[in-house]
């Protein structure tokens, strides 16, 4: 295990010396005309699919994807080898530094499409660079994007920022050594220190760090990490009961931007009774990560917890594995985060570069662009084979889905954008879904994540003469890929040399720009998330319609007799009739949890149903 001083007080450069571009030169004269069908329907597709900023959008999305569709019918895409080879070699994009490769060349574009898109990316280049400049990039909520600027200070657009990014770095890594090294500890664990960490958060506040202890922990971190990132009852007893007695030297670090999501709120509430059940004290073992003054700030301030990590106004919650959201947890797991920093640094520079075929996440943009017309017509499948790298497909998830799902433009016109992710690892979904992926509905493309190095040095051994089990893992990606391909499936490539805290910082850094640049490809606001405030309204709509639900169960349950009430007596009480379906799924929910007690009927027969409270609560009815 490393320690933790050799990961965080050291502070290595967090500039790259060089982007290690590989220069390649373009040559696909010869093979654009293999690729001109497509090209000249993608062609009208740029001229009337209108969506880049400054051009008016009349998006007639039925017609393209009709347009489109005839295009990506029947066997356009380039077959012969020697073609091929050229086309991989010509567009092979390598950092050098990073040991990453980027292999485009089986999404079809030609050199046409790419000179088509040439202005859009020039427009991208520039809204990119505004944006780390500072800019208000998230119009509607009048907010800076400066996910950027974490792992690499000195681009901050003030020196305000620059020393709050610096100083919560710093802080982290200090917090981190003083917890494993015992200087920080539970007040009362025979063990003298913490040896778990329970985070509590959703979304962009649990996602990072599950992909990253994943992806990095190693297998005897100093400190093991466990997440309630649900307001699932059972899920959380279930963190809780696996923890059984070193509930006593377990830090729990309670995340959240907003400081009021009512998951984590719920998740809060229901470890302090785990703590207070237990005896033990939950301030001196709380951890909060949250934005100043938020709720959860003032409630961990005033409770005094043991640490309190800002998390900044200006990072999305989606971008916010390079903050204390993603650094706290994995530096208290042994993970050099300095290393994650200077990888997604590294590729930071490596995506600034304005020439699109030197530009991996531009190279991204352009393939998601071409694969799904530029209107989501095809998923995003994700593909690592690796083990360690199974939820980055999940972390992507988020990332891509809730940047891109957008309803409107950034010039208010409906557009219903987005691109759906989905994918687990290979090659153990290649026995789950893969047939349907090579001979069924031909609605993806696949991005497969390589790992070059199968084993540590020195580990491995030939299973059968010259093979290795990671030849086969190799053997598994590179059929999967000729197979599709043959069958005009396409697919990206990405190839890593190992999973390191470097390759893991430089993989998100890639992604994140990629949407960036994808954003302003189509022209959407890829920083905030309108559409999920719809359901948790609903949610709430649905909680409160619950409480008048009880009331009125209540007070005919203190009748003497008591008053068992059908769903459309309930509904007429509540003064709403309309609702009587979500009425009905409230009492069938309470009277699964033994909260309500069916006197007559039964829930699957709705109209027979009678139903009344096991106990009266007079001081509610008063109330
Ligand atoms: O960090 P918070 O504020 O608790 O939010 C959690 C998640 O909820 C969302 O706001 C919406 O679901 C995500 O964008 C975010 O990552």
């Amino acid at each position: 295990m490393a320690s933790l001083s050799g990961l965080c007080s050291s502070s290595p450069s967090l500039k790259p010396k060089h982007n290690g571009i590989s220069k390649l030169t373009p040559s696909l004269r010869e093979d654009s005309l293999a690729f001109s069908t497509r090209s000249n329907s993608n062609s009208k597709v740029v001229a009337t699919h209108s969506v880049a900023r400054g051009i008016s959008a009349d998006l007639s999305k039925t017609n393209n994807v009709s347009v489109l569709k005839k295009a990506s019918q029947g066997g356009e895409l380039e077959k012969d080898p020697k073609t091929l080879w050229r086309r991989y070699v010509d567009w092979l994009y390598q950092h050098k530094e990073l040991g990453l490769y980027l292999d485009v060349s089986r999404i079809g574009f030609s050199d046409q499409f790419v000179s088509e898109m040439e202005p859009r990316f020039q427009v991208a280049f520039k809204s990119m660079e505004e944006l780390e400049k500072g800019a208000i990039a998230n119009p509607d909520e009048g907010r800076m994007v400066g996910h950027y600027w974490l792992r690499n200070a000195k681009l901050g657009p003030n020196s305000f920022l620059r020393l709050q990014i610096e100083n919560t770095l710093d802080a982290v890594c200090k917090f981190a050594d003083d917890v494993i090294s015992g200087k920080i500890k539970p007040p009362s664990s025979p063990e003298r220190r913490f040896t778990q960490i329970l985070s509590v958060g959703i979304g962009g506040s649990a996602l990072g760090p599950q992909f990253v202890a994943e992806a990095l922990a190693p297998d005897n971190p100093p400190l093991k990490i466990r997440f309630i990132d649900n307001t699932d009852p059972a899920g959380i007893d279930h963190q809780i009961a696996q923890l059984g007695s070193e509930l006593a030297s377990t830090l729990v670090i309670v995340i959240s931007k907003s400081g009021g999501t009512p998951e984590t709120r719920n998740g809060l509430l229901e470890v302090q009774k785990a703590f207070r059940e237990a005896g033990l004290d939950f301030a001196k073992q709380g951890v909060a990560i949250t934005q100043e003054n938020s709720l959860l700030d003032n409630t961990a301030r005033i409770e005094g917890w043991v640490a309190r990590f800002p998390m900044f106004d200006w990072v999305g919650g989606r971008t916010s594995e390079m903050s204390a959201v993603g650094l706290l947890p994995a530096a208290l797991q042994g993970i050099d985060i300095r290393e994650m920093l200077v990888g997604a640094s590294m590729m930071d520079e490596a995506t600034r570069s304005t020439v699109l075929r030197n530009n991996p996440a531009a190279l991204l943009a352009l393939c998601w662009y071409r694969a799904t017309d530029g209107i989501g017509s095809k998923d995003m499948v994700v593909l690592p084979y690796k083990d360690s790298l199974l939820l980055f497909s999940r972390y992507l998830q988020q990332l891509v889905m809730e940047s891109l799902g957008k309803e409107f433009d950034l010039d208010g016109n409906r557009v219903n954008q987005g691109i759906t992710v989905y994918g687990n690892k290979g090659s153990t979904d290649q026995h789950a879904y893969i047939q349907q992926l090579r001979e069924g509905v031909h609605n993806f493309f696949v991005t497969f994540i390589e790992v070059l190095r199968d084993r540590p040095p020195g580990h491995d051994w030939e299973l059968e003469p010259g093979v290795t089990c990671g030849d086969y893992l190799f053997g598994m990606l590179q059929g999967t890929r000729s197979a599709l391909y043959a069958n005009d499936r396409e697919s990206i490539t990405v190839s890593v040399q190992e999973v390191t805290p470097r390759s893991v910082g430089a993989l998100i850094a890639l992604y994140e720009r990629a949407v960036g640049i994808y954003a302003s490809l189509i022209n959407i606001n890829a920083y905030h998330q309108p559409g999920v405030e719809a359901g948790k309204k609903a949610a709430g709509e649905v909680l409160a319609l619950q409480k008048r639900v009880l009331a009125v169960l209540n007070e005919a349950s203190c009748k003497d007799p008591v008053e068992p009430l059908t769903l459309e007596q309930v509904a007429d009480r509540c003064h709403a009739p309309e609702d009587i379906e979500m009425i009905y799924k409230i009492i069938e929910h309470m009277a699964a949890n033994d909260r309500a007690l069916i006197a007559e009927g039964s829930c699957g027969s709705p109209h027979s149903l009678k139903v009344f409270l096991g106990e009266c609560n007079l001081d509610e009815l008063y109330a």
